[in-house]
């Protein structure tokens, strides 16, 4: 069940407006519609990263080389109010398109400003089934609350959802967004893409030196241990690396495992930069206990590091042990949602439960939040409390 600290999901009434209307498109008389059935949900994939990065280009790339999906195109501008029209440039055929349009082998785009699930569960129920989603950010956009909403309204039953985050990142201006300081102390929206990525793709690796490349790799991994990197020209990837990631569902638990393993804690690059922790604790975690753990972090944000400085997390990862229950129970975070969900693999034997968690942010201390996370497996409740410090809130 999907947590959440405030009301996510106040819709605006007004969202089938910010979309326009569709290009009528024939359907056969006496048709019927052909409607999802349970469990026959749809994939959304998030494509941000900043301007000019080649996100466009992906989507391009993956429109040509893929053949046995129908995959709708939304160019988004959540978040950017009554911004500027953006033109589309996603070209089929070398042809222009602009606002809804059917692509060639029956995929359509469209643009969708503000709110813009409602405008796409229109879609949804205007044409039919898709089999896929892909969605592309403007460059400066949070993907974090662009997930967010996903996530809530899949939990609100709708037929869509998130299956990743795919960041594309310039390599010819990428060190330069991702190392600058905001003055305001704020995460700068290049960091806080990589930071929230499943997949990152290195792009334009044609425009910079080996020795540039390195340290662009090792600033990114420094953010984010937990993605996996690819290196491209033009956006071209192997499409299996992108899509039906099940990044943010159950069934990526059995892969989950492995992954969690091979993930490196990672070494601050700048001071108050993002990092990647990592830990394992063994034994069963008392559920409500790990409840109040993640709200502390998530909600209450009142987890000091050693120079009291408060922890932010941006995505939160793992696979836990949860008490009387046969299940593994994977955690995702992202900002303030987190969700606990049981995934189809069983423990084999009870002396091996173990708990592996996954943080992605800033002024994260790993023995602190490891001994707090020890506390909801022992159950001294004492423990748990002593890092928080009530009146102190962080902002
Ligand atoms: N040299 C080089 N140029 C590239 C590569 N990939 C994309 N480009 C170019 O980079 C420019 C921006 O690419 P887009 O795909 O439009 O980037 P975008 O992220 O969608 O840009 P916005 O939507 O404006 O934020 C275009 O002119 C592309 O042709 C690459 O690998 N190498
Ligand atoms: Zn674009």
């Amino acid at each position: 069940m999907l947590q959440t600290a405030g009301a996510q999901d106040e819709e605006e009434e007004h969202a089938e407006e910010d979309c326009p209307e569709l290009v009528p498109i024939e359907t056969k008389q006496g048709e019927e519609e052909e409607k999802p059935g349970p469990g026959a949900k749809i994939p959304v994939t998030i494509i941000t990263g900043y301007l000019g990065a080649g996100k466009t280009t992906l989507l391009n790339y993956i429109l040509t080389e893929q053949h046995s999906k129908k995959i709708a195109v939304i160019l988004n501008e959540f978040g950017e109010g009554s911004a500027v029209e953006k033109s589309l440039a996603i070209s089929q055929g070398g042809e222009l398109y602009e606002e809804w349009l059917e692509l060639g082998n029956g995929c359509l785009c469209c643009s969708v400003k503000d709110n813009g699930l409602r405008a796409i569960e229109n879609l949804m129920q205007k044409k039919g089934k898709f089999d896929y989603i892909l969605l592309e950010t403007t460059g400066l956009a949070d993907p974090g609350a662009v997930a967010s909403m996903f996530w809530v309204d899949a939990e609100l039953g709708s037929d869509i959802y998130l299956d990743g985050i795919i960041t594309v990142v310039d390599s010819k201006y990428g060190l330069k967004h991702l190392t600058e300081e905001k003055p305001d102390g704020l995460i700068s929206e290049a960091t806080r893409q990589v930071a929230l990525a499943d997949i990152i793709l290195i792009n334009k690796t044609d425009l910079i030196s080996e020795e540039e490349l390195n340290k662009l790799r090792a600033i990114i991994r420094s953010i984010n241990g937990l993605g996996k990197i690819l290196e491209t020209q033009r956006s071209r990837v192997d499409l299996s690396n992108v899509l039906d990631l099940h990044a943010f569902d159950s069934l990526s638990g059995i892969s989950l495992q492995k992954k969690l393993q091979h993930v490196s804690a990672t070494q601050s690059h700048l001071d108050q930069s993002i990092v990647t922790i990592t830990f394992e604790v063994p034994g069963n975690s008392k559920e409500d206990s790990l409840n109040i753990f993640i709200q502390n972090l998530l909600w209450e944000k009142n987890v000091r590091n050693k120079d009291n400085r408060c922890m932010e997390v941006i995505r939160l990862k793992g696979l836990v042990s949860i008490k009387d229950k046969p299940q593994q129970v994977i955690v995702q975070g992202v900002h303030e949602l987190y969700d606990l969900e049981e995934t189809p693999v069983s423990w084999e034997d009870d002396a091996e439960r173990t708990n592996r968690l996954v943080f992605i942010g800033r002024n994260l201390d790993k023995n602190i939040l490891k001994q707090l996370f020890i506390a909801t497996v022992t159950e001294t409740e004492k423990q748990w409390t002593t890092q928080f410090k009530e009146d102190q809130v962080c902002p």
